[in-house]
């Protein structure tokens, strides 16, 4: 007999290349065609990530994106669990500052994707607790995309792997050199923006993170 965890979408593999968007880095090509190309390069997971997109235009977001992203990679909404629940996502990921996770939990119900950003051992065994599918962790590297995300060093993400029995993907300056990195972390995957959305060539951004990930994970 499964169990309900067992049921959720959210396999670690499903994890390995995870993208996350950010409409900063799409330099006149809209985020349809854009996330388009990363799932066709490999990517295994969007997360919908706008900070500055209301509700419904979040939801609509939603929809359209749901048009171009295959029906076997999970697509979460970041922080905004109203709009996850209106446009039906596959689930929500939510930062120590969000919505908490029994919340997301309570609200989505059980065969959603509720996804927690951790940055210690304590938050990550609490978000297990709480119902957490998976755990994000970062920022590994300082970044540009999000400069006052604090750091968590590689063996705090060790420690983190090794005490929850749900899977974790780093974040936070990740591209296709340092995710060498990850090598003997326990991580999952890599979550990834601008190693992908600010590329030229999103698709084939994609394939190149994919195969250096394949390689150390
Ligand atoms: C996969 C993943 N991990 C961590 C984060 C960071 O989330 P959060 O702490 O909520 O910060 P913001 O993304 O809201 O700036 C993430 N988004 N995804
Ligand atoms: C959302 C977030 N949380 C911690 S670092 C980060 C941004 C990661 O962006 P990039 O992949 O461009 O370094």
């Amino acid at each position: 007999m499964q169990s309900p965890r067992e049921y959720l979408r959210c396999h670690p593999e499903a994890l390995r290349l995870y993208a996350v968007t950010d409409a900063s880095w799409l330099g006149g090509r809209t985020l349809d065609e854009c996330v388009l190309e990363a799932a066709e390069g490999g990517a295994t997971f969007v997360q919908l990530r706008d900070k500055r997109a209301s509700t419904s235009d979040l939801v609509e977001q939603c929809g359209r994106l749901r048009r171009v992203i295959p029906g076997d990679v999970p697509f979460v909404i970041n922080d905004d669990l109203e709009a996850a629940l209106v446009a039906q996502a596959d689930g929500v990921h939510v930062g120590q500052s969000d919505a908490a996770c029994e919340e997301a939990r309570r609200v989505l119900g059980p065969e959603k994707i509720v996804g927690v950003s951790v940055q210690t051992v304590d938050q990550a065994l609490a978000a297990s607790e709480a119902g957490a599918d998976y755990l994000g962790v970062g920022a590994l590297f300082k970044t540009a995309t999000k400069p006052e995300a604090a750091d968590v060093c590689l063996a705090t993400l060790s420690d983190i792997c090794r005490s929850v029995d749900i899977p974790v993907v780093a974040i936070g300056g990740l591209n296709e050199k340092t995710v060498a990195a990850l090598e003997g972390t326990g991580v999952a995957g890599a979550a990834v923006v601008s190693a992908l959305f600010a590329a030229s060539d999103i698709r084939q951004a994609a394939r190149g993170l994919k195969s250096a990930i394949d390689r150390v994970i």
